[in-house]
């Protein structure tokens, strides 16, 4: 079993486990619905799209065609929308970027309760200016990493209260980066968790997060 397989099967482990009958309705699947390689190579080619169009400078005739090609895209998979519960786009929680596209794909190496370190790499999409990454797709990835740690463990599901992330050097586009998450400590119904986000030696960014215990009932 992959490090993410482990990881998905420890958030929905036991009877407090996010497998839970009384989870928000809207972070389970109905039974029976589950991704097919299709419908991942679908979102990997959606990613190159990303990369691709934010770097092209196409000519007119490119873009007229390639605009009408989006268009009937768009049209056709509009007629298949289902409702929240039955999206698999970031529910997919055992496989590496959770089948969306907002944040990067972050691959886990290792896992437990506490901790967790993986990788992943910013491609085009994700440029600010001058080779770095956009300060706003940092905390995407910093969420992302703590709201696993922050909801593993058998732990009741919690929210991000707050994220502050500090910004220590640009962090490059198109390479390679680590970053590590841990969960530091848990008072009441609060959990504080941190992360750091590193090019080989260098700290690109570093975050503190809150996420708090939802009460019952709470979305
Ligand atoms: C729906 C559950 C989600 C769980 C999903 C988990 C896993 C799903 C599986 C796989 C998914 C994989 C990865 C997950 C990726 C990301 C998950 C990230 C989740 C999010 O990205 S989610 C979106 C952003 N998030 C929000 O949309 C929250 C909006 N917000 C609220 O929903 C409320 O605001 C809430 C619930 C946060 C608190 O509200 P509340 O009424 O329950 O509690 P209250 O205000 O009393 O605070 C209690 C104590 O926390 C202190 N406190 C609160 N806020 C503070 C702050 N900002 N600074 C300092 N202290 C703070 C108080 O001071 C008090 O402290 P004390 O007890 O010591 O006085």
């Amino acid at each position: 079993m992959s490090t993410d397989e482990n990881a998905a099967e420890e958030l929905l482990r036991g009877p407090e486990g996010l497998g839970r009958r009384d989870m928000p309705t809207s972070w389970t699947r109905r039974p029976g619905i589950e991704p097919t390689p299709d419908f991942l190579a679908m979102i990997d080619a959606l990613r190159a799209l990303q990369d691709d169009v934010t770097a092209a400078v196409p000519p007119p005739d490119v873009l007229v065609d390639t605009t009408k090609t989006l268009s009937e895209l768009s049209e056709r998979l509009r007629a298949y929308a289902a409702p929240e519960r039955d999206q698999l786009t970031g529910r997919l929680i055992t496989v590496p970027g959770r089948g969306q596209t907002m944040s990067p794909v972050l691959h886990l190496d290792e896992w437990s309760e506490h901790h967790a370190r993986g990788h992943v790499t910013f491609g085009r999409f994700y440029l600010g200016g001058n080779g770095a990454v956009h300060g706003g797709a940092i905390p995407l990835l910093f969420d992302e990493i703590l709201g696993r740690l922050a909801n593993t463990g058998g732990r009741r599901p919690s929210r991000t209260a707050f994220l502050h992330v500090n910004y220590r050097s640009i962090t490059p586009i198109g390479v390679e980066l680590q970053i590590e998450g841990r969960f530091e400590r848990e008072e009441g119904r609060k959990r504080f968790l941190t992360a750091e986000l590193r090019h080989g030696d260098t700290l690109c960014a570093d975050a503190e997060g809150l996420f708090v215990q939802l009460k019952p009932g709470q979305p």
